[in-house]
This record gives C-alpha cells, structure tokens and sequence, in this order.
C-alpha cells in the first residue's frame, strides 16, 4: 500500500510478544499492541507498518527506509539508526523513541541531517523507580541466592546472613537526579538512609530540603562515601565509559551498584574484574519496558 499524497509513512519497530500480547489487551509497547496508535494513525490518512525486523540484511525495516517519513522505536527493542541507515532516509523527519533514553540513534548524524529526535520524557519514571528500589533491596538483603536455594531444594541460613544487611543507615549515592532520581530519593528517604547525589544540576533548595539529600558535585569525592550506588543518567558521548576501573576502584569495596542506564555508561571488563575479585558486592541492572496501562 502506498501513503496518499500528505500522509506520512509511519513505521513503528517493537518487539513480538507472542501469547502474552492477548492475555492482556492494554499490553500495547509490543508489536501486536503497536502502541494502540493504529486507528488513529489511519483515520488520519496516514500509512502505519509495524515490524519486529530491524537487523539483518533485508531486514523488513531497511525495506522501508528509503520513504518512512517517521519511525519510532523503543530502547528494549531498539531500531538502531545509524548515519548509514538516515542517509538512505531521504523522507525522514521524526526519530521517535517510545520510552526514554535515545542512544540508539547516532545523534550526530542526526542532527546534521535536520531531523527531530523526540522521546516520551517521564513516560516510565515511576516504573524504574520503583524497581530501583526494589533491586536495592534484593542486593542489600541478599535475596538472591537465598531464592535460588529454595529453588534447588536446598537450606543454608548461613550463607544467606553472612551479608544480608538493613538499608537503615546504608549511605545510597545516584549519579543522575533528573526525574526517575528524584523519584528514587523520595522513595527511600522513608528507609532513613544518607542520600547524596551528584548531577550537573543542584535541586532547588526547598526541593533538596523536602528530599532530604546532599548535593555532591564532584562525583569522584562522593563515590568513596557510598554503600549503594545507583546510575540515572543518559548515555551521551559524555558518560560512555564513565565507570571504567579508576573509578570503580575508588568505590566501597563490597560496594552494591543499580545501573538503570545503559551499560555502556560502565567498562564491561573493569565491572566484570571488580566482580570477581569482590570489590563489587553485587550489580543489577535495569531493562524495564513501558508496562501495560492498569
Ligand atoms: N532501564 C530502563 O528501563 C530505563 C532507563 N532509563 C534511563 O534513565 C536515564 C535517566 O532518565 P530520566 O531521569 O527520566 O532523565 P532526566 O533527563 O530527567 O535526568 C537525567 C539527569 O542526568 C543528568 N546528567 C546528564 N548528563 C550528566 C553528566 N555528564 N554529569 C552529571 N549529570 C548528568 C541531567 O542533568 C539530569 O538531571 C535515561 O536517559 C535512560 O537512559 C529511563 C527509563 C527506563
């Protein structure tokens, strides 16, 4: 089918979910939801083709790269746009990324080529905080080891106790307090932890004081003070990197680590050495999808 003359080709990339799309029909970030935009999209003239094909050669979405005019994608299943992929895009406008966080697009390219990068800001904050928080507490308390026990058949108190802590008192350090930070410190302010943050920006005074955390802003001078450290910053060619081994090292040893950011703002290899020789206690990270509406 061919867009009429004024209607836009749109092309949405999400993954399938198979059995689970129907066993809920407010399940729309997969591709058999398609993000519940369809009938709209077409009462308004417009062509909309969804597909999970986004890597390969003849991959369904490099077929349609030449005419999109716009193409959304999300970071769980992310349609990487690459300056090869927008130079053969001459119709294309929008880069639109259904969640939040763009690294999948080359941004450089981008820009250079006019188009508009967009992102549904705060559309899963309170999701992420949430399991923040919870991921916390399953490294604090240990409870993953304990679980696979209990899955083996198996009863070993003290292999669970011997580092199964309370989150009083610990000293909880986000590097990133834009808005799923915020939400995390609010969050566990009732748990009577030392909050510190490190960002590019200071809170507001009032907003600080409500919050109850120390602005840190050199993130080198914080990191030695925490027990938990949580990462809530984008990827940018700032940030890529940013904890490879001389700065892990000057983490707690046994230090506990949530990365809701993308893994490359972390060295693969200095996280995977620090793990093994103990100087990280325990990293869990992040990939939430847009969850269904209630
Ligand atoms: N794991 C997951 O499923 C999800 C991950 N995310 C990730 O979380 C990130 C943060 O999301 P939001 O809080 O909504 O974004 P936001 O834009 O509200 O906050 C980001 C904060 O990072 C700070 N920042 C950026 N670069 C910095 C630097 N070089 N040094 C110090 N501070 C810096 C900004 O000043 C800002 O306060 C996203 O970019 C995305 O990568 C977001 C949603 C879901």
């Amino acid at each position: 089918m061919q867009a009429s003359p004024g209607s836009k080709k749109i092309v949405g990339v999400f993954y399938k979910a198979n059995e689970y799309a129907a066993m809920n029909p407010n399940f729309l970030g997969c591709a058999e939801g398609s993000l519940g935009i369809r009938e709209w999209l077409e009462s308004q003239g417009h062509q909309y083709i969804v597909t999970d094909g986004k890597d390969g050669p003849n991959c369904e979405l490099d077929k349609h790269i030449p005419d999109l005019h716009v193409l959304i994608s999300t970071p769980f299943h992310p349609a990487y746009v690459t300056a090869e992929r927008i130079k053969k895009a001459k119709n294309l406008q929008l880069l639109l990324t259904a969640g939040i966080g763009s690294d999948h697009i080359d941004l450089k390219a981008a820009a250079e080529a006019g188009l508009t990068v967009a992102e549904v800001t705060g559309s899963n904050v309170v999701s992420v905080a949430e399991d923040e928080l919870m991921r916390i507490l399953i490294l604090v308390r240990n409870f993953l080891p304990g679980y696979h026990q209990v899955i083996k058949g198996e009863w070993n108190v003290a292999a669970i106790a011997y580092r199964a802590y309370d989150l009083e008192g610990k000293t909880v350090g986000t590097v990133g307090a834009g808005r799923i930070g915020k939400l995390l410190l609010q969050r566990l302010k009732p748990f009577n932890c030392n909050l510190l943050y490190h960002d590019r920006l200071k809170m507001e005074p009032g907003l600080e004081k409500e919050i109850g955390a120390k602005f840190e802003e050199d993130l080198d001078a914080m990191l030695p003070k925490c027990d938990i450290v949580v990462i809530n910053m984008p990827l940018t060619e700032k940030t890529r990197g940013m904890f490879d081994k001389y700065r892990i090292a000057k983490m707690k040893k046994g230090v506990l680590i949530v990365n809701n950011a993308r893994g490359a703002i972390m060295d693969t290899q200095a996280v995977a050495d620090a793990c093994s020789s103990g100087h990280i206690g325990g990293i869990l990270i992040i990939y939430l999808p847009v969850l269904p509406e209630e």
